[in-house]
């Protein structure tokens, strides 16, 4: 049976409410939307969670959040709960972003409270990993992956019902303008270690996507690779027409 890849995108601090707006009736006018033969997730900034979450609402499409605190409410300036991410339309928390880990601060020890109560809360944590540039250098790519593997990990309740934890390959050498993607096979090789990984701490292994500087022309390589189960783009995908077109690539390929 061909795999169903996860393809999504995070919309990092990009759209207005209309630009939005645009974005949510472009793919509410795809077939691809509804999912049968792979599965779309959107990201939106905060300032427009609810209102693609309300557009998108019954099309297939997941919507989520850029990121999500440990707690349910509380004294926290400036974060939203994953309570309030549910409230809002929310069905997945992006966890661990490495401009999150870079620049504000988020450690191995925040991604694993984050990624708990996202569970906790019945959301799909979406944990992204990542090797930096250094990491990379000096062979430590492994070791870094691992780290970060088990620490996401650590504190999740497997116990409750429908607990869903999904990995986001991202070296973080990669990411953004400048980046350079990974050969794809680099890249499957990764993904077969760390889903042993999983298998041998949950004894399932999880499924894990790639992400940094996908785009129409390494989609498919990276997407039809044994162990890479789905794409997560930035850049590619901001708008709706490269986003969908990549979609359509993927699954044309899969069959
Ligand atoms: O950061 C990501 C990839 O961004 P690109 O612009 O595709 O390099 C990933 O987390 C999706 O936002």
């Amino acid at each position: 049976m061909p795999k169903r890849p996860w393809v999504g995108t995070s919309w990092k601090m990009n759209k207005t409410l209309a630009e939005a707006d645009a974005f949510c009736a472009a793919l509410k006018a795809s077939p691809l939307a509804a999912g049968e033969k792979a599965q779309l997730f959107v990201i939106p900034p905060f300032t427009a969670l609810s209102r693609v979450a309300e557009s998108l609402s019954g099309s297939g499409v997941v919507v989520g959040a850029q990121n999500a605190h440990w707690e349910d409410a509380g004294a926290w300036t400036g974060e939203i709960s994953p309570l309030q991410v549910k409230d809002a339309g929310g069905r997945l928390v992006e966890i661990g972003h490495s401009e999150r880990r870079t620049h504000f601060g988020e450690t191995d020890a925040t991604v694993a409270l984050r990624t708990a109560a996202a569970v906790r809360n019945g959301l799909v944590a979406l944990v992204c990993i990542g090797d930096t540039a250094e990491e990379f250098a000096g062979g430590h790519t492994a070791a870094a992956l691992k780290r970060q593997t088990e620490a996401a990990l650590s504190k999740v309740d497997w116990t409750l019902p429908g607990a869903t934890v999904i990995l986001a390959y991202e070296p973080v050498w990669s990411i953004g303008e400048g980046g350079t993607p990974a050969e794809p096979g680099f890249a499957d090789e990764r993904h077969a270690e760390i889903k042993a990984l999983t298998e041998s701490l949950l004894g399932r292994s999880l499924p894990v996507l790639y992400g940094g500087s996908v785009n129409p022309g390494n989609a498919v390589d990276l997407a039809t690779r044994p162990h890479i189960d789905g794409l997560f783009i930035g850049r590619s995908a901001w708008q709706p027409e490269g986003y969908l077109g990549i979609v359509a690539d993927v699954v044309a390929a899969l069959g």
